[in-house]
């Protein structure tokens, strides 16, 4: 084992690293909060400065990801299209089976430099996550309680707020709703048998509603849908702390363009384009687990440095203190402040694990494993 390897399997490097992403985090929070009178004054100036705040935060973790871990992402898509990436807006359909898709995605905004921007359709629940949660507030992330009924106006109208948006975005939209497990995979089949859809072997049944309101409050804001899919090579199951641990895993992900002008306007026609959109990626899926390949060349855009330098930055800002605060709490060798400051460590470290626990499948919501009865059964109960 080499000096680095051993020392990203180091404890202490996991904890110095939590340690500087959470309190720059919670810095950075404060810093957002006090830009709040900014938006009275100018909406526009408010963004900018928030893209470029949020940018802090989650380019530290597409730090961990390309240099910590030293994971490869590579895009397979049409040469044409790659020119326009980052350079217009774009609603991203992505499949929702791993738990570090999301990041994989942040990789490839940094690269084409919407990640300070990008935006997605989240489930509540993570609106309570400190520092990744709470930076969304100041970035107009649109939420949703996965309950049509709640959501329809409210994601409208958080879709509506972004038509004058100053900066290219890509709004991440993960279909299927959940991440795939096979008995939410097996239930959803059921649904797609009782509506006569074909069945899909390596996702859920994509929910239709939100892509129908995404699709219609962002047409004139957004030029295209990228369709996306994204799968890892041999067969791994990436994990967050996979990566906090070093572990280097190889992303491919096939991107194909869409424009807005070619999905139907109509609520039925929408979703049945939709249905047929997610038989496509089913068939990619299955040419990808047979050959490894995407029918697409390769066009990667380089990993840049910006997501190091700003992890370096912070974490010079914060360590240079915190070798000087420990160097004081041994000298002073008072068992009481020694105590005290070992009970904060370790609810830091408890914390961020917390936080790493949202992104693990195992312990994934109920949402889509429960029977249609029984949806039915507690919809009538709420009325
Ligand atoms: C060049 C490079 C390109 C790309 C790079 C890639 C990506 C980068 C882009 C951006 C990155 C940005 C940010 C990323 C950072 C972090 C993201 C992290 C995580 C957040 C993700 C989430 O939180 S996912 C969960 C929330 N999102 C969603 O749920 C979206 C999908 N859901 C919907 O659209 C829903 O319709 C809804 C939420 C709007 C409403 O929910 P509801 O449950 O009420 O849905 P429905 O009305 O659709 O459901 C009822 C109908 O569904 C049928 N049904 C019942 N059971 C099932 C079942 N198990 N499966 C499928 N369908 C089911 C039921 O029969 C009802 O049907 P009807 O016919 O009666 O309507
Ligand atoms: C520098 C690195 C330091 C590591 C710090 C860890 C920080 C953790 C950040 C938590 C980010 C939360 C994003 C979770 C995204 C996600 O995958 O959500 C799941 C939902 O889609 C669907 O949920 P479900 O219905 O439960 O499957």
């Amino acid at each position: 084992m080499g000096l680095l390897q051993l020392l990203k399997s180091q404890f202490l490097s996991h904890l110095l690293i939590c340690y500087v992403f959470l309190v720059s985090g919670i810095i950075i929070n404060l810093l957002q909060l006090c830009t709040l009178p900014v938006w009275l004054l100018s909406k526009q100036l408010f963004r900018r400065i928030n893209i470029r705040l949020a940018y802090c935060i989650s380019s530290q973790m597409v730090a961990a990801l390309e240099w910590w871990s030293g994971t490869e992402c590579t895009l397979y898509t049409d040469p044409k299209s790659y020119p326009l990436y980052g350079n217009e807006n774009a609603i991203v359909v992505l499949n929702h089976s791993f738990e570090i898709d999301f990041l994989c995605g942040w990789t490839f905004c940094e690269r084409f430099g919407v990640l300070g921007s990008s935006k997605v359709l989240a489930k509540k629940e993570l609106a309570y996550v400190p520092v990744i949660g709470w930076m969304w507030y100041f970035l107009e992330i649109v939420f949703c309680k996965r309950n049509w009924e709640q959501d329809r106006r409210t994601v409208a109208q958080g879709l509506q707020n972004l038509h004058d948006y100053p900066e290219n975005f890509w709004f991440l939209l993960y279909c299927e709703g959940t991440r795939f497990t096979p008995k939410k995979h097996q239930i959803s089949m059921q649904v797609a048998e009782s509506k006569g859809l074909a069945k899909l072997k390596y996702h859920l049944l994509p929910r239709t509603k939100g892509f129908w309101v995404t699709v219609q409050n962002l047409r004139g804001t957004a030029a295209a849908v990228y369709d996306s899919t994204l799968n890892f090579r041999n067969n791994e199951t990436p994990t967050l702390l996979g990566i906090l641990h070093g572990k280097k895993y190889h992303a491919d992900l096939y991107v194909r363009r869409i424009p807005l002008e070619l999905i139907p306007e109509d609520e039925a026609e929408c979703a049945a384009w939709l249905h047929k959109l997610y038989q496509e990626k089913d068939a990619f899926q299955e040419q990808y687990s047979q050959t490894g390949r995407y029918p697409a060349p390769v066009v990667s855009p380089p990993r840049r440095p910006w997501s190091l330098i700003n992890w370096l930055f912070w974490s010079c800002l914060l360590l240079y203190p915190l070798g000087l605060l420990l160097a004081q709490l041994i000298s002073s060798g008072s068992m009481l402040t020694i105590f005290t400051s070992v009970a904060l460590c370790s609810a830091a470290s408890l914390g961020v694990r917390w936080m790493i626990g949202q992104t693990e499948i195992n312990k994934g919501s109920s949402y889509g494993n429960k029977e249609r009865v029984e949806i039915k059964k507690e919809k009538q109960e709420s009325c």
